[in-house]
């Protein structure tokens, strides 16, 4: 997968992605990634990038034709045309369902906006999708950009090292994840769950999925109520409940 991150700091997206998972994919040619940025586009000895906003009222906005032309420079660069993301708090909210299907794409080109935004012009002209991160403000697009590039980065086949981790993730189900614990056994925390140290699978298969059942239940009802539970999850759910309760 081929992401592009047009930004004013494009170093800053490729430093977030340089280790870990995210830099694991790109040794393995999973991810390649580009940094473009908008100032060597831009016209004049200052390279501007930004002017003041019609209407009067504080801040600058990002200018179109240093946009529009760094976007036509970062297509011409690579024949599979790029899905452009704009990364704005008026975006559509992402969750791991968006995530996996930008995950499937061959090629990403993520919007990075400074100031007050960008001139709502090359948006409707250039950008396909808004993406929202989570309902707050942050002072650039860049911080939003790294989140997706890790999100799909370590959807990518190859990226993670134990295979099908991805596909125990939480959220990969709908649901929260289970508690993890590791040595030692016995600590002043508390002890290790029997059934994890019982070697039988299927109970803690069972008590894993028992525990995100209840957890989402408890955290997150929002992510229950637009779906219908199996009769084993349900049962699964009324156990936990009725435990909780004693
Ligand atoms: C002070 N202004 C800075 C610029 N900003 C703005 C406005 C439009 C586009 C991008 C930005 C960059 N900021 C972002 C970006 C994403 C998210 C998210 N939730 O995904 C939150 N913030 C508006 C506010």
């Amino acid at each position: 997968m081929r992401i592009d991150i047009v930004s004013l700091f494009p170093e800053f997206v490729e430093q977030c992605a340089g280790f870990g998972v995210t830099g694991r994919a790109r040794e393995r040619g999973l991810l390649d990634l580009h940094g473009w940025n908008p100032r060597d586009w831009a016209e004049g000895n200052y390279r501007k990038v930004d002017d003041r906003t019609f209407g009067g009222g504080p801040g600058m906005v990002m200018l179109v034709e240093p946009l529009r032309r760094c976007l036509a420079a970062l297509r011409q660069a690579d024949p599979l045309p790029p899905r452009v993301v704009y990364l704005s708090p008026q975006g559509r909210p992402l969750d791991q369902a968006r995530v996996r299907e930008l995950a499937a794409l061959p090629r990403l080109a993520l919007l990075c906006g400074r100031y007050e935004g960008v001139d709502e012009r090359l948006v409707q002209a250039e950008v396909d999708e808004e993406i929202s991160i989570g309902d707050y403000v942050l002072s650039g697009g860049e911080l939003a950009a790294a989140v997706v590039v890790d999100a799909v980065a370590r959807l990518q086949e190859g990226a993670l090292n134990d295979a099908g981790s991805a596909s125990q993730d939480s959220f990969e189900d709908g649901l929260l994840d289970c508690p993890h614990y590791s040595h030692p056994v016995e600590h002043a925390y508390g002890t290790v769950p029997e059934v994890l140290r019982s070697g039988n699978h299927a109970a803690i298969a069972r008590w894993r999925r028992q525990q995100a059942l209840g957890r989402t239940w408890q955290r997150r009802p929002d992510l229950l109520a637009g779906r219908v539970l199996s009769k084993a999850d349900q049962a699964l759910l009324d156990e936990w409940r009725r435990e909780q309760g004693r």
